[in-house]
């Protein structure tokens, strides 16, 4: 495991990075945070309305700062980003610096299952969603494995399996 000891969740919109954040802080001696909640309380204002607000390039700037602030000060800590977190440059060094990358995937039909009828993201709203979640999976691919240090297919895995191969990933000499 990288110096500070942080795991960093990135991975499509419903792949379980908040889910999976979550879990480990409930199970393991480890902090917890999740860089959407970061921005919210930050802004005091939903993700929803920062978008519908002040657009998408606001909301990334706002990304990029929650993870300049997290590099200053986060140890021992998993920290789930937003799916659309890796796509800048900066971002990708800043989550490097932060700690293990981890990379979860899920099968795009699954993807499509959980996110069916949310209202809460923005990117995927008012579109198919199976069509949308293809096109930004083929945009953003390439910075998701750039991004990261190890890939976990989390298809029929439990929290705890999740758990486990991210542990034996840092076990073996990780990053
Ligand atoms: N491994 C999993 N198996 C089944 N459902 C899951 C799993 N991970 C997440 N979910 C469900 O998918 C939805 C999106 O999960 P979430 O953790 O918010 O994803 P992300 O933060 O990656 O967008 C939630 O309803 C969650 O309960
Ligand atoms: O993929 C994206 O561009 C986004 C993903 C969301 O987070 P989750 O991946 O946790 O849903 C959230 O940051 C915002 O709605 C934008
Ligand atoms: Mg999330």
């Amino acid at each position: 495991m990288n110096n500070k000891g942080n795991i960093v969740l990135i991975g499509f919109m419903g792949a379980g990075k908040t889910t999976v954040g979550r879990w480990i802080s409930q199970n393991v001696n480890m902090k917890y945070i999740d860089t959407d909640d970061y921005i919210e309380a930050g802004q005091n204002m939903t993700i929803k309305d920062i978008f519908a607000n002040y657009g998408e390039e606001f909301f990334r700037d706002l990304e990029t700062k929650a993870l300049e602030e997290l590099c200053e000060g986060c140890s021992q800590t998993v920290i789930s980003v937003g799916g659309g977190m890796p796509v800048r440059d900066i971002n990708r060094k800043l989550m490097k610096k932060l700690g293990t990358v981890v990379y979860l995937k899920a099968a795009e039909e699954e993807l499509a299952r959980r996110l069916d009828g949310d209202d809460k993201r923005p990117m995927l709203a008012g579109q198919d969603l199976r069509k949308r979640i293809h096109e930004l999976i083929m945009q953003r691919e390439d910075a998701y494995l750039d991004a990261s240090d190890v890939v976990i297919n989390t298809m029929g895995m439990s929290m705890n399996g999740i758990y486990n191969a991210i542990e034996d990933y840092i076990n073996d000499g990780g990053r």
